[in-house]
């Protein structure tokens, strides 16, 4: 570059821009030669200010030197000079140059123009186009704004959510802190439950033995008591066959005596005939003696009287032929006497035999009652211990046993579009114990100590629970009772079909039963008393349905029902007797009694129809027999109670479709069921206070709820699609009563109660 003084600005002269551009170029002349190449770079200003610098700078410089750069300097600006003149000179050729390419340009020019223009329209059209992208741009920014706008807005929320976030997520971790030091203390409390839950297992698991230990106990005795069943129906088969043969030797025996002394007084009625002929033939051997000499005198004095002599030759020969005749006659009954006597001997004889078989069968028979004794003994302890057994079991299943049925469905009934709403699981743990209802395509499952499918006979459904019953005669208080909407089969359940045997229900199976172990413990020294009452609640209010002056059945005013204007009070004893006052106690004999009792009680019964049952109890029925017993062989006394009870139906107004008397029924049975259910759920909860006396019903069912009775309940369910809701709503509460403790059942062994003539509940 070429450094000159001219304005203050370094001078070029080049054609760098295409050799258009005139101006300041920064590209060296290339024929400037290096003999100026040097001071190219030095501007006016520098060269003034070295100048400057040298005048400023005289008294530190000498003159030589200054010279020297004076000329040097010369030199230099000599070099510039001629630099410029040919500079100008490759300038005005250059001019001619660019006059020349000028024109050419101009032509350029006017055909850049042209094109121009067109390119000037091509770019109207794309401006206008690019306005109209523009527009649609500016648009789109608008919109783009407004979104920026609202994602700033966003943004800016969440940003505070992110500061709310980061302030919560200080607090959760205060919190997590918090929850760390309590999930600490948790696990600590999880192992200590674990070892419990550990020492639970083991406790479960070893009541589970024990129980199973019981259980085959229980088998082994009952195989034992089978056995000596069998054991003493054998020896009673074998005493009573010896029995029979002992009568028959005792009867031949009597026989052979009888006809031992027939013979024997024939022998002495024969001794003495005999004695009497020996007398008679004595004393005519002397008659023959005293004539034979009074002959030998008559021969002497034979020529006194020859006559005489005829006479007494006579005589003598009529003796000898009586004499001859005599000894015949003596002949004939000494043979006879020695038939006679050989006949007694043989006739001893067969007696020693007869007496010596009769004192061996004797002593059979000893051997035999003793055995039986031994055998009866053994059964009377098999059974205490069987009881014993039975109970524990029970007990260990716990208080309030629940089992479900679910009845056929109706002739009117049809199977849902969905198919059926009630299922049973078959898995193994649940099996005949599990049961799911569907409701709005959602399955229920439920689990009681037992279900029963519609296709179970009354017959199946008793067999489970005649343990129970059989615990009333143990001395126990027992309380069955059955549970569910209307129609559901509850009376069906407990009473069965009137006029079919096959479906007995189970009030006349349990007193069909408890009657024959009453006759069957009769051996055993046991004799039982038995007392039977029956009540009804209806609109609460306690109603006798024994007592004589009960309306006949075609009456239909329900008030009177009873003694009139009796008032039936409920009372409970010191020891969880419930009394209740007034109230008909009859003692009955037999199952014949009690039908009749229950035949009668049922044409007393609150009955009517209803819009789902066409015979729908509208009462909850109270069955109670009052057992008890005395052991007179070993003095055990035992007093239990069995009430069977047949709730009423719980219905829906809604669908019951209740009016006028029927719905004040209809609400008062409501209103009883749910006080049950708010004492089973207070029960449920171990609450301080239970709800017992805010129905006659749940007063009346405090000992069987709250104390020591064995409790059964059956909650019956209908499958019907409609009563789904109503099936459900039962299905839950039972589920609650399942898991209710009431205490532990007590086993009544003291003496009979002092005032008999109430009812024990
Ligand atoms: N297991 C069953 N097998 C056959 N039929 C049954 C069964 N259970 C109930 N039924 C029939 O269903 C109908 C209604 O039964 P039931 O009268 O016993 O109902 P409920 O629950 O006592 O009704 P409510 O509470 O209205 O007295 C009756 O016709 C009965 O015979």
């Amino acid at each position: 570059m070429v450094g000159t003084p001219m304005n203050g600005r370094r001078l070029s002269f080049g054609f760098g821009n295409g050799g258009h551009d005139l101006g300041p170029s920064s590209t060296p002349p290339s024929n400037a030669g290096s003999d100026y190449g040097s001071y190219i770079d030095f501007t006016r200003e520098d060269v003034e200010a070295l100048l400057n610098e040298k005048s400023k700078r005289k008294d530190r410089f000498n003159y030589k030197e200054r010279c020297e750069n004076m000329i040097d300097y010369i030199k230099r600006l000599k070099v510039c000079i001629r630099w410029f003149q040919d500079l100008e000179l490759s300038y005005s050729l250059e001019q001619e140059k660019l006059k020349s390419s000028l024109e050419l340009s101009q032509q350029k020019c006017v055909e850049i123009e042209l094109l121009l223009k067109i390119k000037e329209e091509e770019l109207n059209s794309i401006i206008t186009e690019m306005r109209r992208n523009c527009t649609s741009l500016q648009e789109k920014l608008v919109k783009e704004e407004t979104e920026k706008a609202a994602a700033m807005e966003s943004l800016i929320k969440e940003r505070e959510a992110r500061l709310d976030f980061e302030r919560s997520q200080t607090t959760l971790s205060e919190d997590l802190g918090r929850a760390q030091r309590e999930l600490e203390t948790a696990n600590q409390k999880i192992v200590s439950l674990n070892d419990m839950y550990k020492r639970l297992q083991e406790y479960i698991t070893s009541l589970q033995q024990y129980n199973g230990k019981l259980h085959s106990e229980l088998s082994t005795v009952e195989g034992d008591l089978k056995r000596v069943e069998k054991e003493k129906a054998t020896v009673v088969e074998n005493l009573t066959m010896l029995k029979g043969q002992l009568a028959l030797s005792m009867a031949s025996q009597e026989e052979a005596t009888k006809q031992k002394d027939a013979f024997a007084s024939e022998v002495t009625s024969l001794r003495s005939e005999l004695h009497q002929v020996r007398d008679d033939r004595d004393r005519q051997i002397s008659q023959v003696q005293t004539l034979s000499t009074e002959i030998v005198k008559f021969k002497d004095s034979s020529e006194k009287s020859g006559s005489e002599v005829n006479n007494l030759t006579m005589k003598t020969n009529e003796l000898e032929t009586k004499c001859t005749l005599q000894d015949n006659h003596i002949k004939e009954l000494q043979e006879k006497l020695t038939l006679a006597e050989n006949k007694l001997e043989v006739c001893d004889i067969s007696a020693i035999e007869t007496r010596t078989e009769f004192e061996g069968q004797q002593k059979l028979v000893n051997e035999l009652q003793k055995r039986l004794a031994d055998a009866e003994y053994k059964l009377i302890e098999g059974e205490k211990l069987r009881k014993e057994l039975h109970n524990t079991i029970l007990e260990l299943k716990g208080n309030i046993r629940v089992f479900c049925r679910v009845r056929p469905l109706l002739p009117d009934e049809s199977c849902s579009s969905e198919g059926k709403i009630i299922s049973y699981p078959t898995s193994m743990e649940a099996s005949g114990r599990g049961i799911e209802l569907t409701q709005n395509g959602q399955k229920h499952s439920f689990t009681f100590d037992r279900v029963f499918a519609p296709d179970a006979l009354q017959e199946e459904v008793f067999t489970e629970i005649s343990q129970l019953v059989q615990s009333a005669l143990d001395g126990y208080k027992v309380c069955i009772f059955a549970y569910g909407q209307t129609g559901s089969g509850k009376t069906y359940t407990m009473m069965g079909r009137p006029g079919h045997l096959g479906e007995k229900g189970l009030i006349p199976r349990s007193l069909e039963q408890i009657f024959q172990t009453r006759q069957s413990q009769q051996p055993q020294g046991w004799k039982y008393e038995m007392q039977v009452s029956m009540l009804e609640i209806y609109n609460e209010t306690i109603r006798d349905l024994l007592a004589t002056t009960n309306k006949s059945p075609s009456d239909t005013t329900r008030a009177e029902n009873g003694t009139p204007g009796k008032q039936y009070s409920i009372k409970h004893d010191a020891s969880g007797n419930t009394l209740v006052s007034d109230l008909t106690v009859v003692d009955v004999e037999s199952v014949k009694e009690v039908a009749f009792l229950l035949n009668q009680a049922a044409n007393s019964r609150s009955v009517g129809k209803t819009q789902m049952n066409e015979q729908s109890s509208r009462s909850h029925f109270v069955f109670t027999l009052r057992i008890y017993g005395v052991n007179e062989s070993t003095d055990q006394q035992v007093q239990g109670v069995l009430n069977l009870i047949d709730l009423a139906g719980s219905e829906r107004l809604s669908r019951s479709g209740s009016t006028g008397d029927r719905l004040k029924e209809t609400q008062a049975i409501n209103k009883s069921l749910s006080s049950l259910s708010d004492v089973i759920f207070a029960l449920a909860k171990k609450e301080d206070h239970i709800p017992f006396r805010n129905s006659k019903l749940t007063y009346l069912l405090q000992p069987c709820l709250g104390g020591d009775s064995k409790t059964l309940m059956f909650v019956n369910i209908a499958p019907d699609q409609a009563s789904s809701g109503e099936s459900l709503c039962s299905l839950r509460f039972a589920s609650r009563v399942n898991a209710c403790e009431i205490g532990t059942p007590r086993r009544t062994t003291n003496g009979r109660p002092t005032e008999s003539r109430l009812s024990y509940f």
